[in-house]
């Protein structure tokens, strides 16, 4: 495990485990400050939000749960804070950030409190907009962005982050391949023109020509890098014969093309220049910031330049299921065998960074001495600062059981560690214009609904309305529409339960396979929508066969099939084994459906539990979260869900409601993630 944190120049590079100094010049202490971490990770009580403005070093906060955080400034501009028990006692001051102990920039349910005006509900304070903001130079490198590309979640973020990063007055650039696969998803690329700036990029022992193409969108510079490896049939990974066994140059290529792009390409006139932050996403992205120090600094290059490593997926560039040095199983994960080092275009002495040793338990032959290359590895040791998806998955990369052999590595760099949990794309998934669906509706029109006559029944703490109002009229023509879609007996009445993701592990889809029988006893419908493991997509074929009348399967990747489950739904389960963020649930909730989610990462950040005792009879939460993961832990929350929506229509739709009421937008998430920028050039870069 130790060559993992081995790097050359590690030692004498300076490094970013304390807080931004020029932060702490601003803060003075009284008190003391509390050893024990204040915001306890796996406490959602304790979790808490913390937005800052560049402009004048002032700081808000918001709170979630019984623990506070409070920030005054002083006349001079000090800031302390405070942290408040239960009862509002102060039990302790610290610094933000504490050094290396607490998360600066924690995600929770704050910037969710439902407020009156639509800005407030956002999460965005009226005040904070007027505020003068420091611009950033964003190059995000990526291998996916919707709507150009898109397997899963990556695409989507890539695909509207930027646009909320660029709306808020930064310059931003888009850098991911051009995909040509003879299809006519193709077409996608058609309004990118050549710019007409080819470069030559020394890899692979040859020299390879790489063009840019460029479509100005939305207020941000969409580049993408072509060569003929990007040009072939199948997904940008691979195609049905599994992952493209030149994986390792395709995306090693992307990062150097990424690196030379805001040097050379003068987008709108301008070049966005040497002193730009490059978002990587993921192990395809994370070369860059392995060639910013290796490359370029040595050369003078750079010198300004951060970067930061996004985390969407930890599992993506191991073994995941079964970590293993079966190079056929790693190889659309990034890792590949030691000797294909010199391939990359790095310096001999450079090696360190990006060595990964597998474990002998995990080796494949006595001979085999389970050495590797690992560019995630090497992002982690040489990023200025990583960020995760959500809250919940920053803190469980760095245990045993979520970090992947990285966690050691991760908690070397706690300091330097958020999470912030996605926001979604508010205009494409909308249920009030959404052209995918049957017919449209909102929580207003919900509002309209509950106008009608309900009943209480007496000495209940639920209210509950008559058969024939609100739930069932709100989405039910999404509903019977997708029942005729989909070929099941047109049933409004009847509880429609969904899934929706990728047909594998990580989604927990041998769970739902192990709970099916018992699921179809219910007087239920379930579709699925997916595609991935073939064994998965046979199963959901034959179960078909065997629940003609209750069960569906879709196999395969359809975004406005995924849209009218989304809608069509009542219930959507996520068993997930582990979830970075999940963006299927925000969707849900948006949409009204009430989704039934393992209590991990992302999901547990995201989905309230639902609680019917709470104040006055009214209800809170906007889902449930199960635990453990077991079939038993799973079908209990599914049945819950399933009588509180038969029997409990009043509890229903204050869920639906909640749901659709919750903030999620991307703007809300682009302000922490300038918190994290300001914090990124605030020290030196981590590897100079
Ligand atoms: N068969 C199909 N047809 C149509 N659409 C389909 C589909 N299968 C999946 N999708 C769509 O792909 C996206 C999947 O996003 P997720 O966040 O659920 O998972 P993913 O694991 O890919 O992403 C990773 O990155 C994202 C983004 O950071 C994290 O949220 C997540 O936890 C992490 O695992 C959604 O937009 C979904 O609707």
């Amino acid at each position: 495990m130790e060559s993992l944190l081995m790097t050359p120049k590690l030692s004498s590079c300076k490094s970013s485990l304390n807080p931004p100094q020029a932060k702490f010049n601003n803060v003075r202490v009284i008190g003391q400050v509390s050893s024990a971490p204040l915001w306890g990770r796996r406490s959602r009580a304790r979790c808490l939000t913390l937005r800052a403005s560049v402009s004048d070093g002032g700081l808000s906060s918001s709170q979630d749960g019984s623990s506070a955080v409070e920030y005054e400034k002083e006349e001079k501009g000090l800031i302390l804070g405070t942290e408040k028990d239960d009862s509002g006692a102060v039990i302790g001051f610290h610094l933000i950030p504490p050094s290396g102990e607490v998360k600066a920039n924690q995600v929770g349910e704050s910037f969710t409190t439902a407020s009156s005006s639509t800005e407030e509900a956002e999460g965005i304070k009226v005040e904070e907009k007027a505020q003068t903001r420091v611009t950033y130079n964003i190059v995000f490198v990526t291998a996916e962005a919707a709507p150009y590309s898109k397997t899963g979640g990556l695409g989507d973020v890539c695909g509207s982050l930027p646009i909320a990063l660029a709306a808020r007055g930064h310059r931003v650039m888009v850098v991911s391949p051009r995909y040509q696969n003879g299809t006519p998803a193709d077409d996608k690329f058609a309004s990118a023109v050549d710019l007409d700036c080819p470069i030559k990029i020394h890899c692979f022992g040859g020299v390879q020509d790489v063009g840019f193409f460029h479509e100005y969108r939305d207020g941000v510079d969409w580049v993408f890098v072509d060569h003929p490896s990007y040009h072939r049939p199948g997904n940008p990974y691979g195609d049905q014969y599994g992952a493209f066994g030149d994986n390792q140059f395709r995306f090693a290529l992307l990062s150097h093309a990424a690196c030379e792009a805001p040097l050379v390409l003068p987008l709108g006139g301008f070049n966005y220049g040497e002193k730009c932050l490059f978002l990587v996403n993921d192990w395809h992205a994370s070369l860059v910031p392995v060639l910013l120090a290796a490359k370029y600094r040595p050369y003078g290059v750079y010198k300004d330049a951060r970067s930061i490593l996004v985390i969407h997926n930890l599992s993506h560039q191991d073994g995941a299921v079964k970590p293993c040095s079966d190079w056929a199983l790693n190889k659309r994960k990034g890792v590949e065998p030691a000797v294909t080092y010199k391939n990359l275009g790095l310096p001999l002495e450079w090696y360190g960074a990006l060595e990964w040793v597998f474990p002998t338990w995990a080796r494949t032959h006595a001979l085999d001495t389970g050495q590797a290359v690992n560019p995630l590895k090497g992002a982690i040791v040489t990023a200025d600062r990583i960020l995760t998806v959500s809250e919940g998955y920053s803190w469980e990369i760095t245990t045993i059981e979520g970090g992947y052999g990285l966690h050691e590595l991760l908690s070397s760099r706690n300091s330097v560690l958020n999470g912030i949990t996605n926001g979604i794309d508010v205009a494409e998934w909308d249920p009030s214009s959404d052209e995918h669906i049957a017919c449209h509706y909102s929580v207003e029109n919900l509002n309209d609904k509950v106008a009608e006559p309900f009943t209480l029944r007496s000495g209940s703490t639920h209210q509950h309305m008559s058969l024939t109002s609100v739930v069932y009229k709100v989405q039910v023509q999404c509903k019977t529409a997708l029942q005729k879609e989909f070929g099941l007996p047109i049933r409004p009445e009847c509880p429609l339960i969904g899934f929706i993701g990728r047909l594998d592990y990580q989604k927990g889809i041998d769970l739902i396979r192990l709970a099916i029988p018992e699921i179809m006893e219910d007087d239920v419908q379930f579709v699925m929508l997916g595609s991935g493991d073939p064994q998965f997509e046979g199963w959901m074929r034959a179960t078909e066969l065997a629940y003609k009348d209750k069960f569906r399967g879709w196999v395969g990747f359809n975004v406005p099939i995924s849209h009218r489950i989304t809608a069509g739904c009542d219930i959507l389960l996520m068993p997930s084994r582990f979830e970075p963020c999940g963006l299927n649930q925000l969707y849900a909730m948006r949409y009204g459906t009430v989704p039934v989610v393992h209590d991990t990462g992302g999901l547990r950040d995201t989905v309230k539990n639902f609680n019917p005792y709470a104040p006055e009879g009214s209800g809170e939460g906007t889902g449930w979260t199960f635990s453990p993961l077991t079939k038993e832990s799973m079908l209990t929350a599914l049945r819950v869900a399933i009588s509180t929506y038969r029997e409990h229509k009043c509890s229903w739709e204050g869920l639906m409601k909640r749901g659709m009421q919750r903030p999620c937008s991307w703007e809300n998430a682009a302000i922490q993630y300038e918190q994290v920028f300001e914090w990124a050039f605030t020290d030196p870069p981590y590897v100079i």
